[in-house]
């Protein structure tokens, strides 16, 4: 299957009939795209929010943000490493705070780590600035994922698989609450998965805009 958005050649005037000037403009001119909202991906840790994050955004020509890596970066230090040596409620204020500063930012691609969209501040300025989309992979595909890796601190624990079907039974319901939903399959590349997420975002243009094929 192609990959889209295709070069721009004529654009789709959408529900929004919004006028496209400046930056937008370009982009729509490089990449066939305007993104009109953020797109805050939640979603259980493996369910690729940051991997499917990083491509969509390159996709799209717009900025990829990712708060996990924002607290790293300013507390210059892992997750683990925040989480062992200031507890996790220090770790979700940090979390909140910055998501309400990344949201400020020009409509872009921001990954959240996977707790974020559990806090109500954190989905109430996510509704406000941008739009929620649930990356939702199932049980065995996660645990797939994230088995190989020991970085994630809340699975550190006697029988982490037991704990990842834990963690995702309490949380389905309120990734739920996520406005866009697109399901992850286990043969999926992640360009496939990629295009999955923009067939999801495009079904609205006041979200994404997409040239015409012809
Ligand atoms: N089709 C796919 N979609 C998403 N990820 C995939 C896919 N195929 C392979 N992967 C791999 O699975 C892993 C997904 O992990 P990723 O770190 O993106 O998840 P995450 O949702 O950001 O987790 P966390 O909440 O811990 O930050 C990555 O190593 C990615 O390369
Ligand atoms: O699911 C979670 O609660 C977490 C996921 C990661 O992205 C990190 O934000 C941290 O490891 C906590
Ligand atoms: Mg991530």
């Amino acid at each position: 299957m192609g990959k889209f958005p295709a070069p721009a050649k004529r654009c789709r005037s959408g529900k929004a009939g919004s006028v496209v000037t400046g930056k937008a403009q370009d982009r729509r001119e490089k990449t066939g795209a305007v993104l009109h909202r953020t797109v805050v991906l939640v979603g259980m840790m493996g369910s690729g929010k940051s991997a499917i994050g990083r491509n969509l955004a390159a996709r799209l020509g717009v900025a990829f943000l990712d708060s996990d890596a924002e607290i790293e970066a300013a507390a210059n230090a892992s997750i683990a490493e925040i989480f062992a040596r200031d507890g996790e409620a220090f770790f979700r204020d940090r979390e909140a705070e910055v998501i309400a500063r990344l949201l400020k930012s020009e409509p872009c691609i921001l990954s959240t780590g996977g707790g974020a969209f559990l806090a109500e501040r954190n989905r109430r300025a996510i509704a406000q600035h941008g739009v929620a989309l649930w990356l939702d992979a199932d049980l065995d595909l996660l645990w797939d994922r994230v088995r190989h890796k020991d970085t994630r601190p809340l699975l550190r624990t006697p029988d982490p698989r037991g704990t990842l079907a834990r963690i995702f039974e309490d949380r389905a319901p309120i990734y739920a609450k996520a406005g866009l939903r697109t399901k992850a399959e286990p043969e999926y590349s992640i360009d496939d998965m990629t295009d999955r997420v923009i067939e999801t975002l495009a079904a609205d243009p006041r979200i994404l805009e997409l040239a015409d094929d012809d």
